[in-house]
């Protein structure tokens, strides 16, 4: 199967920030970004992967301009420090990919700031992400991509128990911070054109790829891990029903590059099932369309990150 239909277009002069690029799906988006001429800062958790990523990317694209800089996405103290450095280097971004994430860690487990380690790092840990670095957005006209999954398809917000202090559920705590991600995506595109920011935010989502995510779960028993690597490793290999690694990756660069990608649009693979295949618009999930909800996810992050963005008057008309 045909799987790389979307070519990303000459990004010469652009600056891209993309998270969770020493692994994985994002490991190929930055590579893809940096082979169409972008600069690429690459955020890491751990610098000596991060080098090896660099390295991985540079034997690809020969003399591509990668960087790294350090962030903890599950530290709001790492987040803020970033940002305070990117602000001091005062270069406009054009390209934000929030693509960072973890996946039903082993038991419930939470960030240093005390929130359930998937709502923290998937969804506030980006919302602050994107709060810091919204002056350099701005200046540079930017566009920001967030990377939900296929799991937000399904699934809601516990907003009684948004740290999954009460009952936990790995997979029910990752829905929802996806859930609440694509919220907050909308919502931002929503809050752009009503304060003029001249940003523009949309969401994708990968479908399902053999990535660490996938492929090593400590949460499972030894043979149910063993039997699902063989599962997703066999889809993916032939195509069915999911991507590879680097394919999953379009619709994210898609929905950042492409000029027909819009704001406040979804977009994900156009394959069976929407889980694989190539990359393009798709109808938004039921999940990430109540705006009453954008609004509440909207709220609720600025209060538990303590950033904030500039004020604006909700719109009241409903998204384009
Ligand atoms: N692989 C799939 O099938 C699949 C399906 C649906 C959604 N996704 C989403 O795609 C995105 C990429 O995942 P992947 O499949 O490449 O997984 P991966 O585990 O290979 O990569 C995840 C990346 O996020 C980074 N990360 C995790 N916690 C972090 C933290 N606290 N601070 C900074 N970086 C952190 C990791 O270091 C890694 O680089 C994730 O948002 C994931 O939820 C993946």
């Amino acid at each position: 199967m045909s799987r790389t239909p979307f070519t990303v277009p000459d990004l010469t002069g652009r600056r891209a920030v993309v998270t969770g690029a020493s692994d994985g799906i994002g490991l190929g988006i930055a590579r893809r970004l940096a082979a169409a001429g972008a600069e690429v800062v690459l955020p890491v958790r751990n610098p000596r992967k991060g080098e090896a990523a660099i390295s991985a990317i540079r034997e690809q694209v020969p003399g591509a301009a990668v960087s790294l800089r350090e962030l903890d996405l599950s530290s709001l103290a790492s987040i803020a420090a970033l940002g305070a450095a990117m602000r001091a280097e005062d270069r406009p971004i054009h390209l934000l990919i929030n693509n960072a994430g973890v996946m039903t860690p082993p038991g419930r487990q939470t960030t240093v700031d005390g929130f359930e380690l998937q709502w923290g790092t998937n969804h506030l840990g980006h919302v602050a992400l994107v709060a810091q670095l919204l002056p350099l957005l701005r200046a540079g006209r930017g566009r920001v991509t967030s990377q939900l999954s296929i799991a937000a398809r399904a699934g809601s917000i516990d907003w009684d128990d948004l740290n999954a202090e009460r009952s936990y559920d790995g997979m029910r705590a990752y829905r929802r911070s996806k859930i609440a991600f694509g919220l907050f995506a909308l919502e931002l595109d929503r809050r752009s054109r009503a304060g003029g920011w001249g940003i523009t935010s949309n969401a994708s989502h990968p479908g399902i790829a053999p990535s660490n995510l996938l492929m090593a779960r400590p949460e499972l028993g030894r043979a149910e891990a063993v039997r699902g690597r063989k599962v997703i490793g066999f889809l993916s290999r032939h195509g069915i029903l999911a991507g590879t690694v680097e394919s999953a990756g379009l619709p994210a660069l898609y929905a950042a590059t492409s000029p027909q990608a819009r704001s406040g649009h979804f977009y994900g693979p156009q394959g069976i099932g929407g889980l694989g295949g190539p990359p393009g618009e798709q109808k938004s999930w039921p999940t990430l369309r109540s705006i009453d909800e954008a609004e509440r996810v909207w709220q609720v992050s600025q209060e538990m990150t303590g950033v904030s963005f500039p004020a604006t008057t909700p719109p009241v008309a409903p998204r384009a």
